[in-house]
């Protein structure tokens, strides 16, 4: 027996995904999705669809007059499993406080490093789970997590775990990232701890099955192009596909590394030169560009127009971590386009279809095409560009999670009543 599970209908503007040429989007104006048995099963004029699917025969019958719908963001870079607070970094860094500095006085990742060892497993989960609401909230519909604030193996186990269990009990998809070597441990030589990584973390991970990926802090000061290497190689191995942060602070072949490797993704790359971005697009690696990250160091943006005139699908990430604390893709999306140079659509396909590039999704994650998994934003605004347009607000109004209604405003919604 298949199931209706829901009809969203009468959208002022429907976006199935980019256009074929990929210029551009595909949408439809007074358009719907019907999704059956957590896939989408067709999309188009409000009509056409509605006469295959009624809505009154689903779960779910939304009305989206007036409104804009998209597919759910996909959001693939964040370390959003942490314990403790760095707010007073933040406000250190407005002083004039580097990163480095902080990180080399044993703040920074080394601190969360200790709250996280200190914290219990049912703690980190509901700071996981609490952080999960808010990006729901906010639209997004998949995530990947990060560990590698354990940084032994006791602990990047006790991450992963909890990452699982997350992805169990929440709706929002989580996808593993077992990151060992996200630093390197107070009291460790850089080159002692890489082979703690490849000779007792992996092999750890990778007999309990709970990562999907492998990535590596690939930066001057931190782990070297050959000790990144040690790490992606043992992790490929292991059955890990491999993740690179690459040119974040400095440029030092990160990005080399991740095309030699055949990463997944190279993320950051606010150092990334045109060859580099050859060399991704040859190897066919999605970069991930960070605008958050960028914002909250007052560092220069990532040239995301150069990656995209070199034919690279650009993918758009939060990175929601510690130091950057924002969980909202659509807050990426208008930095995206303000700071980086993207047009809205571009935007918007940046944080969804080539977001699930970046975590080798080919089963039309990120669109709203038929065969997709039915996961749908519906906004408090009547199109795409109100995501960037509307810096700062949260412009998602209800989300549906393979076809089940997962979030809905706490308030009432004047804005879908709001007259152009
Ligand atoms: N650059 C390395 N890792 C994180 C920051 C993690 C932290 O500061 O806690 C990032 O991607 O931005
Ligand atoms: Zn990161």
């Amino acid at each position: 027996m298949t199931a209706l599970d829901a009809v969203v209908y009468g959208a002022a503007e429907l976006v199935a995904g980019p256009a074929a040429d990929d210029r551009g989007l595909e949408t439809y104006a007074d358009g719907a999705v019907a999704i059956v048995d957590g896939t989408v099963a067709a999309v188009g004029p409000t009509a056409d669809v509605t006469a295959e699917y009624p809505p009154e025969n689903a779960n779910h019958a939304v009305d989206a007059d007036g409104q804009a719908v998209v597919p759910g963001f996909v959001d693939p870079h964040t370390h959003a499993l942490f314990a403790g607070d760095r707010s007073d970094e933040f406000a250190a860094k407005l002083r004039g406080k580097s990163y480095q500095d902080i990180l080399a006085e044993g703040g920074g990742i080394l601190r969360t490093v200790r709250a996280v060892r200190e914290a219990d497993e049912e703690t980190l989960l509901s700071n996981l789970l609490a952080h999960l609401d808010t990006m729901l909230a906010h639209g997004t519909t998949t995530v990947e997590v990060k560990s590698g604030y354990g940084l032994d193996t006791e602990t990047e186990l006790r991450m992963l775990r909890v990452i699982d269990s997350a992805d169990d009990i929440h709706p929002v998809d989580v996808v593993p990232t077992f990151m060992g070597a996200h630093a390197v441990p107070e009291g460790w030589d850089a080159d002692d701890y890489t082979a703690a990584v490849v000779d007792e973390q992996l092999p750890a991970v990778e007999s309990q099955g709970i990562a999907e990926f492998c990535d590596v802090f690939c930066e001057e000061g931190v782990f070297s192009v050959s000790q990144s290497r040690r790490v992606l190689e043992a992790g490929a191995a292991a059955g890990l596909t491999p993740k690179v942060h690459a040119e974040e602070l400095a440029h030092i072949g990160g990005t080399q590394l991740a095309a030699d490797v055949g990463a997944a993704s190279a993320d950051h790359l606010l150092h990334a030169t045109g060859e580099d971005i050859d060399a991704l697009v040859d190897a066919a690696v999605t970069p991930v560009l960070l605008p958050g990250t960028a914002f909250g160091l007052g560092a220069a943006y990532a040239d995301a127009t150069a990656f995209r005139d070199r034919g690279a699908s650009v993918a758009v990430a939060t990175d929601f971590n510690p130091n950057c604390h924002s969980h909202s893709m659509g807050f990426a999306l208008s930095l995206a386009c303000v700071e980086m140079g993207l047009t809205p659509a571009e935007a918007l396909v940046a944080g969804t279809k080539h977001a699930a590039l970046a975590l080798d999704r080919a089963d039309g994650l990120g669109t709203l095409r038929e065969g997709a998994p039915g996961d749908v934003a519906v906004l408090a605004a009547p199109s795409h560009v109100h995501i960037p347009y509307q810096y700062g607000t949260n412009v998602v109004d209800t989300v549906l999670k393979g076809g089940s209604v997962v979030s809905t405003p706490t308030h009432e919604s004047y804005a879908r009543d709001m007259q152009p």
